[in-house]
């Protein structure tokens, strides 16, 4: 169930090449670390791997792919609700009969370090247990392909470390895990890294 980047290059209208020439396969089990500069096409090229934006040159083919979760680096959330509704809720959505789902979404919750926390309200946790339960929430609708956006850019060092360790962990769930970051803790925490920086230049002609 790979994902294959085949000489994937992209350019808005007049404006220049971000990146050219990047070809990669992603495999299921891996967390990918996309990093490059400020303007580089981060978020554009997780943008074409949610099927959002077309490539200009080369393509994507993304076999087997179901489902695709987004998380976002500002935690969002019913401001009311319980951590552990928030993570049952797609499970209930998936169909899970609702005891199910709660014993689920705990089982999720204490492996994201958020054991002490399932019954406050989202509108109570700190910028690392969101970010945390953002993870958490979006492990348990269990997409193939998980595209992180800068998870740790609104974080104090600290706090990033509690983030960049689930983080690492997430391979094992056998998704495909991409993860937009500037922050070299969270690159050393994935399995393999895609520099755009390297795929800068344009193309001849
Ligand atoms: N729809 C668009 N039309 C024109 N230019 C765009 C569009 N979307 C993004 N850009 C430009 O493309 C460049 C790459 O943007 P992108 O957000 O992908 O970079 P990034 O590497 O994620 O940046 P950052 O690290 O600052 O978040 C930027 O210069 C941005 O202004």
């Amino acid at each position: 169930m790979p994902v294959s980047l085949e000489g994937l290059g992209h350019r808005f209208a007049g404006r220049p090449w971000l990146f050219t020439g990047v070809t990669r396969k992603l495999l299921p089990g891996q967390v990918y670390a996309l990093t490059g500069p400020s303007g580089s096409g981060k978020s554009t090229l997780l943008g074409m791997l949610a099927g959002w934006i077309e490539p200009t040159a080369g393509r994507i083919t993304r076999s087997g792919i179901r489902a695709t979760k987004w998380v976002f680096q500002n935690p969002h959330g019913a401001p009311g609700r319980s951590a552990s509704d928030l993570v049952a809720f797609p499970l209930l959505a998936c169909g899970a009969q609702p005891d199910d789902a709660d014993r689920a979404a705990s089982d999720l919750l204490d492996r994201f370090n958020l054991s002490s926390v399932k019954t406050h309200e989202f509108r109570s946790l700190s910028g690392g247990e969101a970010q945390r339960l953002m993870l958490a929430r979006a492990v348990a609708s269990a997409p193939d392909l998980l595209l992180i956006d800068e998870p740790t850019a609104q974080l104090d060092a600290t706090t990033a470390a509690t983030v960049n360790s689930v983080i690492g962990e997430l391979g094992g769930d056998g998704m495909i895990v991409v993860v937009a970051t500037h922050d070299e803790r969270t690159r050393d925490a994935c399995s393999a890294v895609i520099d755009l920086a390297l795929f800068a230049e344009s193309p001849a002609g």
